[in-house]
């Protein structure tokens, strides 16, 4: 489980100061699928960067099962962030110099998981295991981020616009694979998104506006990425 509470996060000083996070508190339970959907600004990046120890807030907790992230060093908030959470991102952030096999497994190493090629197989890009990030299409490179985060067998995966550079087709087909990955693996996930029809798929939708929550529910069922409007 993972508890927010009180999460504020204030960029530059003076006159430049932006209140990115004004005290967001949420509950984030295993296993679940969270959908943070908002304007542009209001929040959703910040609060997945300091969820996720990417970025320290001002002041607020982030505790996974009981642990506070935001009180650990340096080293220890790195070590968390390796072992513990996975990322998948707009960019991909593959290593232009290592082929598909090679990228993935940065990721498996890092867990210790010699396993990792049947993760590439379950995204769908076996037969591409030697080629190199520039040889492949957008969205054969996000189910290698995406193979990638998920080699690390994380117990939460962030993810930031996943779909957003990808076309309908590509877009509904990544989503497939990381709903069923999160079935067969059980991390929770939390995912920032424009298109509010992914919120479908989630168990918990949250709405940010200005660096605060301002409404918070629960799917009764979730839709697949097949079944949702685009
Ligand atoms: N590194 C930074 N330096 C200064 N201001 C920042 C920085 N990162 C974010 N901000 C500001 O903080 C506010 C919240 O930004 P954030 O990226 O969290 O919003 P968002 O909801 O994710 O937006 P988008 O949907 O456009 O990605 C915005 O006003 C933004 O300009």
């Amino acid at each position: 489980m993972i508890e927010i509470t009180n999460l504020a996060k204030t960029y530059g000083t003076g006159d430049n100061a932006t209140a990115a996070l004004k005290g967001v508190s949420l509950t984030i339970n295993d296993g679940d699928f969270v959908v943070l959907l908002g304007a542009s600004g209001s929040g959703k990046s910040t609060l997945l960067h300091t969820v996720s120890g990417l970025e320290r807030p001002d002041s607020g907790s982030v505790k996974y099962s009981g642990t506070d992230i935001t009180a650990l060093s340096d080293d220890k908030l790195t070590a968390f962030r390796k072992e513990k959470v996975g990322f998948i991102f707009q960019q991909y952030y593959l290593l232009p110099n290592l082929n598909v096999d090679k990228n993935v497994k940065m990721g498996a190493d890092l867990a210790g998981n010699r396993d990792y090629r049947k993760i590439i197989e379950a995204v769908g890009l076996s037969e591409k295991l030697y080629k190199f990030p520039s040889e492949l299409s957008g969205g054969e490179q996000q189910r290698v981020s995406i193979a990638r985060a998920l080699a690390k067998k994380p117990k939460v995966m962030f993810l930031d616009e996943p779909t957003g550079a990808l076309d309908e087709d590509t877009g509904r087909q990544v989503l497939d694979y990381i709903c069923k990955m999160q079935k067969e693996s059980g991390f929770a996930m939390v995912m920032v998104t424009h298109n509010g029809n992914i919120a479908d798929m989630a168990d918990t939708v949250v709405k940010m506006n200005s660096g605060k929550i301002v409404d918070t529910y629960s799917n009764q069922s979730r839709k697949t990425a097949y079944e949702i409007g685009w």
